[in-house]
């Protein structure tokens, strides 16, 4: 049976000067008697379906999932405040840190108030300007190793299945500065421990997203799987713990130095003795978790535009020969840092397919913004694509123009531009601290790619879906590529 909410699109509530609006005032799109909007909301490409309800009854309403009631917003100056106003007003969706804590993980993404401040401090020393520059050989040197695989299958007329391809790729970058794990999926095919992984992120997802947590009942063959996978990676990972620590002793000249993330905290631990084993796994696991899907997945989506638009493959190649001409993959991480116009395309790919186009905060008090009332409790699911792809911010926002981020030369000068609306890395001071990590493995790939090879899509642009599965990615996205 539908029954019919408020639709107040043709005439939204404006807030008053003295009492602020409150959830129970807000619109809300056509539900169902006892599950409201669940079973549109159950679909993998949820985002969409909100997205469409933005459009329906405007930027700012709420939805009912098994009764209970969350708040959509698409309105950019809402969400800013909202990001800024953490940790003391909002936190992350409760649910988040829940369920990675029942799975023993406890690091910088899913910690809390104070707790969170003292992973914070270390999550950025770790991953700050100096120590991006130090991994730059790990990402040239499987850029390298991508080229060879890519060069081969060129040569045998394969098609690539390009995020099959490119989680391999950036699971054996993620796992080297994570933790020293010198992985080569790419090459050498399953892994035990990017199998492990194969299993553990899509069960992350779906338990966050689980309207009710039937695997504290009862046991799927997949919840069984996941144990395992999960037992094994706090094994792994322990064991490198140990021999990090011994590390350390034998080679006290790390301190200054770490190689990779679990030195970094090692050190930290060392010194100030602020973090358990636990919590050092905790923050390595968080590193792959949070760094992994993101990137491959902001890495198709740049190869999806990238596929359809030759001329500015040309370009990227143009720059490629004039800054490294010599070599497959930049030398250096001046030669990368160099490379301006395909940072300007990984800046409209991150605008225009932005990998996290939602996330969720809860209210830790009442909260008044902009004339609107958000009460203690309540779970805000912002919706940051809308403005991102919304011609009041960026003029022809559904063409994938990379010339709107180099300002000299800008043929949209003087039309719409907002890049302070972009939030596919989040907001305030819980904004992404592998941004800069993310930026170079994207420049330095996209770079690789087009400097050797032609590309053309296998299949109609219509054929490739986006689908979200903690991240937003491109399914069935086939290309071949040509050797130049
Ligand atoms: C294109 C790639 C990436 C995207 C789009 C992305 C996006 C995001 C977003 C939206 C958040 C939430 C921010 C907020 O709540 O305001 C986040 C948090 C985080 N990201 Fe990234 N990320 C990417 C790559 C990376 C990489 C490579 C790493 C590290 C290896 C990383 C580590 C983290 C961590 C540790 C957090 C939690 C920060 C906190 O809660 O204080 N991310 N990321």
């Amino acid at each position: 049976m539908n029954i019919s909410f408020i639709d107040t699109k043709d005439n939204p509530p404006t807030p008053m000067t003295t009492s602020p609006i409150t959830s129970s005032q807000l619109p809300s799109p056509k539900g169902k008697f006892v599950v409201g909007h669940l079973t549109q909301f159950k679909a993998d490409n949820k985002h969409q379906v909100m997205e469409r309800w933005v459009e329906e009854v405007g930027d700012l309403f709420t939805i009912s999932l098994l009764g209970k009631k969350f708040i959509v917003s698409a309105k950019p100056e809402i969400n800013k405040e909202i990001l800024r106003l953490r940790p003391g007003k909002f936190r992350r969706f409760d649910k988040i840190e829940e369920i990675l804590k029942e799975m023993g993980i406890l690091g910088v993404f899913n910690a809390e108030g104070e707790a969170w401040r003292k992973h914070r401090l270390i999550t950025m020393q770790a991953l700050n300007r100096q120590n991006v520059e130090g991994f730059f050989p790990t990402i040239s040197k499987v850029a390298d190793r991508l080229w060879t695989k890519w060069n081969a299958m060129a040569q045998a007329g394969e098609t690539i299945d390009v995020q099959k391809e490119m989680m391999r790729y950036t699971v054996d970058i993620t796992t080297e500065i994570a933790f020293g794990y010198p992985m080569n999926t790419l090459e050498k095919g399953e892994d035990v421990i990017q199998t492990h992984l194969e299993k553990i992120f899509p069960m992350i997802n779906a338990r966050i997203t689980a309207p009710l947590p039937l695997w504290r009942l009862i046991k799927s063959k997949k919840d069984k799987a996941f144990d395992t996978a999960m037992v094994e990676i706090k094994s792994t990972v322990h064991q490198l713990i140990e021999e990090g620590k011994k590390r350390l002793v034998e080679h006290p000249e790390i301190k200054d130095h770490p190689n990779n993330f679990l030195e970094a905290l090692l050190v930290q631990q060392a010194n100030e003795g602020t973090f358990s084993d636990d919590e050092v796994f905790g923050n390595v696991f968080t590193m792959l978790l949070a760094g992994e899907d993101t990137t491959s997945n902001s890495i198709s989506w740049s190869l999806y535009y990238l596929a359809q638009n030759p001329a500015i493959v040309d370009k990227i190649r143009q720059e490629a020969n004039d800054i490294y001409g010599n070599s497959h993959t930049p030398s250096t991480y001046e030669e990368a840092s160099a490379l301006t116009y395909t940072d300007a395309v990984v800046q409209e790919s991150l605008r225009i397919k932005p990998v996290t186009p939602n996330l969720y905060m809860t209210a830790l008090e009442d909260v008044e913004i902009e004339g609107y009332l958000f009460q203690k409790g309540e779970t805000i699911m912002m919706q940051n694509k809308v403005a991102q792809t919304h011609p009041d911010n960026f003029i022809r926002p559904d063409e994938f123009m990379p010339e709107r981020w180099i300002s000299s030369g800008c043929p949209m000068h003087g039309g719409a531009h907002s890049p302070d609306i972009i939030r596919t890395f989040g907001g305030g001071s819980r904004f992404c601290p592998g941004k800069g990590l993310a930026m170079s493995e994207l420049v330095i790939t996209l770079s690789t790619i087009c400097k050797n090879f032609d590309l053309e899509l296998a299949v109609r642009p219509e054929e490739v879906k986006e689908v979200f599965a903690f991240s937003m990615f491109p399914e069935n996205l086939l290309i071949k590529l040509k050797a130049v």
